[in-house]
């Protein structure tokens, strides 16, 4: 199916392509282009991927132009066929869907770290390779877990909003106290390369000391922050903050519940920028507003959006952002040229950038 190097070569020029006499293109590009694999993309992608795909000559392919997902129905009617797939988070690429995409497709690329949106079992045995977009959002989630865990902590979105209705009298002296990092025990829940870049942020903030926990020690990256193994219990026990940085899997599934919150300081504070599922939302509410926890700072959330009757809402100790710890500019173009990338090197039958073994 793949084109060679000098047809690969010929493609690549389809923008300056020979026009027929009515301006469409000549009709032996057109015979060209419809041997080109077959892409379908999801959703409106920043602007890098799109240009890599678009120039790259290799591929045909279709956007779902918008901001907004694509409706399930109309996603299993376009993907019929398709050699390729570009997706992101919020697309569940499931049985039904590789079905309905049938034994053309090869590879899935998904713009995002995260893969539990995918059914890798399925994926496995159809032989589809997948593509993911890891390291390039490092430093964009660690940066705003710091920002997200400074405003639980300090209890700035209580304070801006006081300021602003006259709550803001004299000075006081217990007034709208929180709590600091100097002197703290900063708890890492799954130690991967996010985890390490929210402690190396976080360490010149006078942290003590720095625990975690995850399947099994990690040592080489424990040892670039200086992290201690601990036991879930233990981590519980002894975090002055805990940020929850571990995938979504069938063990972590709501593995943050009431044991977990039981176990924690009543001045402790806690930190999602993973996935809404490895919380359970009710044993969180009930940790918040028993004073169980001292405050929670959550980018993600069972659904998502959050509607905005949830309970969590109500809370002056919660503080919820609508899933943004990737969103710079920066990382989102750079998730969308990895993302194209991956594709691309995928139909080729090339190792991809950054790909699941599965
Ligand atoms: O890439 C992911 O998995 C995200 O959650 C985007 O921030």
């Amino acid at each position: 199916m793949w084109c060679s190097h000098m047809a690969l070569r010929r493609l690549q020029r389809i923008a300056v392509a020979p026009l027929n006499a009515a301006g469409g293109l000549t009709s032996k590009v057109q015979r060209e282009m419809s041997t080109l694999p077959r892409v379908y993309v999801t959703r409106q992608i920043p602007p890098e991927g799109l240009k890599i795909l678009k120039e790259s000559g290799q591929v045909q392919f279709e956007l779902w132009d918008s901001d907004d997902p694509v409706p399930r129905k109309e996603l299993l009617q376009k993907v019929k066929g398709v050699d390729g797939l570009l997706c992101v988070l919020t697309e569940k690429i499931d049985a039904e869907l590789l079905d309905a995409a049938g034994p053309n497709l090869k590879v899935l690329s998904t713009m995002s770290v995260g893969f539990d949106h995918l059914s890798l079992e399925e994926l496995k045995k159809r032989g589809i390779r997948v593509g993911y977009t890891p390291d390039v959002l490092t430093d964009a989630v660690a940066e705003l877990t710091v920002a997200l865990l400074l405003t639980t902590s300090r209890r700035l979105i209580e304070a801006t909003h006081e300021a602003k209705i006259g709550g803001w009298g004299t000075w006081r002296t217990l007034w709208l106290c929180g709590h600091e990092l100097a002197n703290s025990t900063v708890g890492i829940f799954g130690l991967g390369r996010i985890g390490v870049a929210i402690a190396e942020r976080l360490a010149p903030f006078k942290v003590k000391k720095f625990i975690y926990t995850d399947m099994a020690p990690r040592p080489e990256l424990a040892s670039a922050i200086n992290a201690e193994f601990v036991s879930f219990d233990e981590l519980a026990k002894q975090s002055d903050f805990l940020a929850v940085c571990c995938a979504l899997t069938p063990e972590t599934k709501e593995i943050c519940n009431k044991n977990l919150f039981s176990k924690m300081k009543n001045t402790s504070i806690f930190i999602n920028t993973s996935r809404g599922g490895v919380v359970n939302q009710e044993d969180l509410y009930e940790a918040l507003s028993t004073g169980q926890i001292a405050g929670a700072g959550l980018d993600v959330t069972v659904p998502e959006p959050l509607p905005t009757s949830h309970p969590l809402f109500t809370l002056k100790n919660c503080v919820i952002l609508p899933h943004i710890a990737s969103a710079s500019y920066t990382t989102r173009n750079a998730m969308s040229s990895l993302a194209a990338n991956n594709l691309l090197l995928g139909l080729r039958g090339q190792p991809m950038i950054k790909e699941l073994k599965l």
